[in-house]
């Protein structure tokens, strides 16, 4: 009798479960949500998002994103409560203008448990953060700066040019990918703690080996992906014993924890001589280091809820290490360390990359390369090899020179070092307009795509090709490269509004002056450029993660 009521009773519950599931994931999402009436990048979007976790999962979402965009428009569903935007106007004009947060997919670039400015969800306590070095990075200030010069002046003269001009004179060839990551950290630690401080990885390759086996062990690429969308699952498992990611990525974090607040002691030191009287030489300060201790000094950090820091734990974990975390350190002192660590770690691909596809599409186009050599010898102080002054152009002149701005704006647009998505959520209590939809509902995850945005064929025609002339408007071959925009509006290697790349003015600059140093003096041609392609991430780099160039010396004049 009990056998044949226990499913009598089952079977009306089973039924209400049934409905429920079917209504609220299956009928709602695909029928009556507002999302319902946006083309769908993949059958399944519309009732799961296990379709575009997969597609990140297999490393190939912007490549997919831009597919559906080709095939559906400006605004496609990637998930039940999840959309790609491709447009300016109603699209990246309001999704990154204001009143959009971040979502955890930051929360991995946390630095000892404290928030910085890019991994800080909220807008208002990223404000904050980044009032503190706004200034420091504007453009005005880089242009004018004696530091920025100074350093420069010493890495391009004394570190990048003899290193090349070896290569060149005993015909060996170079992995520029490691070359321009190394001169990206000496350049940036340089205005971070001051040149004595700053590291010296273009003429020591060990110290850079060890720094990159650090900075790839605390970050994992291959790892990547469940740090960033699964964080959750990913320590839940973890005190299990599973540990999806593998578990010295804790060792290597430590190691690099220490090593930045070794650099923080480095620039004090330089800042106690500074204070006892020794001359301030520009170069030779720590610009960054010395604003952020300065600033945040001022500020009562007890108050602000968006630090969170559990100093013992840090601690113990410097002690774990044996380094230098073991010093007990202030909650200002890690404040400023997770906050240069984190522009430092910025830097580095991101400088490396961009400068990796400058290389690499100059070497194939030789009449460019040949053009702004011109270009660059016809500055009143041009970078000389050799030469008994040393000097190299004043930043103004370098950065107003068309050709090379025209090949670097060029190269990160087709080859956007940030490439992937960078997913904010709508805000609550209000819906939005996006493309051509309105009453996107609060809480809807969106992002755009540098990816996307950059291979729009009506803003940029053959958008597969580097055509630096399109930036050119007085050359008379760029009129075929001009389109129904204005491009700059759809340029997005730098992101936009509020959480815009602080160190957009800087990263142009340098590499700028990298790039200046190289082609006035050589000439780079292609010896191995397999794996070139770049990879389909959020950080997208070349997947050899390699370019081996050979460097000769430039004829004297060029025709
Ligand atoms: C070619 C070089 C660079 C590129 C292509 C680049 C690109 C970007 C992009 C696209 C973002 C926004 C990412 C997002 O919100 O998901 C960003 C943010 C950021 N970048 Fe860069 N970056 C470069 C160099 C640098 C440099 C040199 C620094 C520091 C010195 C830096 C520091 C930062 C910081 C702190 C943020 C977060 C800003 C905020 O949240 O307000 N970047 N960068």
């Amino acid at each position: 009798m009990e056998l044949v009521a226990f499913p009598s009773v089952l079977s009306p519950t089973l039924l209400i479960i049934s409905v429920f599931v079917l209504v609220r994931h299956v009928l709602y999402p695909a029928f009556f949500s507002p999302l319902a009436k946006i083309p769908n990048a993949h059958p399944l979007a519309a009732f799961t998002s296990a379709w575009i976790t997969w597609i990140r999962f297999r490393n190939i979402e912007n490549s997919t994103v831009h597919e559906a965009h080709k095939r559906y428009g400006s605004v496609v569903r990637l998930g039940p409560s999840e959309l790609s935007v491709n447009c300016v106007d109603d699209g990246i004009k309001t999704i990154y203008g204001k009143g959009f947060e971040k979502t955890p997919f930051y929360s991995v670039f946390v630095n000892y448990g404290i928030l910085n400015m890019f991994s800080t969800l909220q807008s208002h306590p990223h404000a904050i953060k980044k009032k503190r070095i706004a200034n420091i990075y504007a453009k005005s200030h880089l242009l004018s700066s004696p530091d920025i010069r100074a350093i420069s002046t010493h890495i391009t003269h004394k570190r990048i040019l003899p290193l090349i001009a070896n290569r060149a004179a005993t015909d060996t060839p170079i992995d520029v990918f490691n070359l321009y990551r190394a001169a990206a950290v000496d350049m940036t630690t340089a205005y971070f703690f001051g040149l004595p401080v700053g590291t010296n990885h273009l003429e020591n390759e060990d110290k850079r080996q060890h720094w990159q086996e650090q900075y790839l062990g605390s970050s994992p690429p291959d790892y990547m992906f469940f740090l960033h969308h699964l964080p959750q699952l990913t320590s839940w498992l973890a005190k299990f014993g599973i540990h999806v990611v593998p578990k010295d990525r804790f060792f290597f974090k430590d190691e690099f924890d220490a090593w930045c607040l070794n650099m923080c002691s480095g620039a004090e030191d330089l800042l106690s001589a500074v204070a006892s009287g020794a001359e301030k030489r520009p170069g030779y300060f720590p610009v960054v280091y010395e604003q952020l201790k300065r600033i945040t000094r001022k500020e009562n950090m007890s108050e602000d809820p968006s630090i969170r820091l559990d100093d013992s734990a840090t601690r113990q974990k410097g002690r774990e290490a044996g380094d230098i975390l073991d010093v007990p350190r202030s909650r200002q002192q890690l404040e400023i360390a997770s906050e240069l660590m984190d522009q430092l770690i910025a830097t580095h691909e991101t400088m490396g990359i961009s400068l990796l596809y400058v290389s690499w599409e100059l070497s194939r186009n030789p009449k460019i390369q040949d053009r702004l050599r011109a270009e660059l010898k016809s500055l009143p102080t041009p970078v000389i090899y050799g030469s008994a002054d040393e000097e190299v152009p004043d930043a103004r002149s370098l950065d107003d020179l068309p050709l090379l701005h025209a090949i670097v704006m060029e190269t990160l647009r087709l080859h956007p070092a940030v490439a992937g998505g960078q997913p904010r959520v709508t805000p609550p209590n209000a819906s939005t307009k996006l493309g051509d939809y309105a009453n996107i509902p609060p809480n809807t995850r969106v992002s755009s795509y540098a990816w996307s945005l950059h291979r729009n064929p009506e803003v940029f025609p053959d958008p597969d090709g580097w055509h630096p002339e399109r930036w050119l408007e007085s050359e008379p071959s760029s009129a075929a490269y001009q389109g129904s925009d204005k491009k700059e509006r759809w340029f997005w290697a730098f992101s936009s509004g509020g959480r815009m790349c602080i160190g957009s003015n800087y990263a142009m600059l340098m590499m700028k002056y990298i790039l200046a140093a190289l082609h006035t003096n050589f000439v780079s041609t292609i010896v191995d450029d397999e794996g070139i392609e770049q990879t389909d991430g959020f950080m997208a780099g070349p997947k050899g993660d390699k370019l081996i160039l050979a460097f000769q010396h430039a004829p004297s004049e060029v025709s």
